[in-house]
């Protein structure tokens, strides 16, 4: 027996069929959604990851800037591109693309940006606000995890979920997120500590596999019938390649691809985030 598909790619393009509608009542308001990038350095990941997500902006409708520095962009000159969006009406969201260059401080950077303009989420106050279960822009990652599972039917209430990781962009928020009211999940939080991990994830209901070890979650530490989630990128002799072993599609019954599952969420909860803040700040 082999897994269903946690399809991302056609639910991604499900929710952006909704945000388009959304963005055309918005510009019926007379408001223009503009989502910018801030992209310092020459990664091509990066830069292809950032074209994604102006590509994504065109397909529904909503204003894209790109702001590009250089590998070797000072301090001021971050600061004094942030600033500027803050300051700049037609931008109405955006994210800084991590990682920056090794000699500026990511936390730094993110803590300029305006909160209301945080599409990524990832402000301290945003990620306060999650700790403090009030409302707030939600990390793209976690968010569009939870939702590829909710509009597959998978019941998060009450499950006990095991994830791998404990990153700022993903593993941290989405125990967050889990273990509110909302979702009442069990999470259990794995990391590089972890003594036994295969004890841990052979417990799990579901498995969120996001450390960046290429094929690391293999059959044997699953569950039959469990929900394993993809969320590593790594590159292997040229190769995108995930967290999950191949074999895990002959004992779960639900996998995400990789390609073709995180990956188009994340770029969904994106454009979500930017028409959320752009319908709020214009309520
Ligand atoms: N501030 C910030 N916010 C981010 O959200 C952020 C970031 N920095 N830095 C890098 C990571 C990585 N990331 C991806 C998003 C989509 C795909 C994606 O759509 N991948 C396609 C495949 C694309 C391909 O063909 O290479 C897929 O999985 O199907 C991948 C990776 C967002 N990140």
């Amino acid at each position: 027996m082999t897994a269903k598909t946690l399809d991302g790619k056609l639910t991604a393009a499900a929710i952006k069929a909704e945000l388009t509608e959304r963005v055309a009542r918005l510009r019926d308001r007379g408001v223009l959604p503009g989502l910018a990038t801030v992209l310092v350095g020459d990664d091509p990941a990066s830069h292809s990851y950032v074209r994604m997500k102006h590509r994504d902006c065109e397909q529904v409708g909503i204003n894209s800037i790109r702001v590009e520095l250089p590998a070797a962009a000072t301090a001021a000159q971050v600061e004094e591109a942030i600033v500027g969006l803050n300051e700049n009406d037609a931008c109405t969201g955006y994210i800084v693309q991590l990682p920056i260059p090794k000699h500026l401080d990511e936390n730094w950077a993110l803590s300029l940006i305006d909160p209301d303009k945080d599409a990524d989420g990832l402000h301290p106050i945003n990620l306060g606000r999650l700790v403090l279960n009030e409302p707030a822009t939600l990390p793209c990652t976690p968010r569009g995890i939870v939702e590829l599972l909710k509009r597959h039917g998978v019941e998060l209430r009450g499950a006990e979920v095991c994830v791998i990781g404990r990153g700022v962009t993903v593993g941290r928020p989405l125990g967050l997120i889990l273990t509110r009211r909302s979702e009442n999940s069990t999470v259990t939080l794995c990391h590089t500590g972890t003594r036994d991990l295969a004890d841990h994830t052979r417990r799990a209901d579901i498995v969120i596999a996001a450390a960046g070890v290429p094929g690391m979650v293999t059959a044997d530490m699953i569950r039959e019938g469990a929900v394993c989630v993809d969320v590593g990128v790594s590159r292997v002799d040229g190769v995108t390649t995930g967290d999950l072993a191949p074999d895990v599609w002959e004992k779960a019954a639900w996998v995400t691809p990789n390609p073709g599952g995180v990956g188009p969420m994340t770029r969904a909860m994106l454009l979500s985030n930017v028409v959320d803040r752009a319908e709020a700040l214009h309520a």
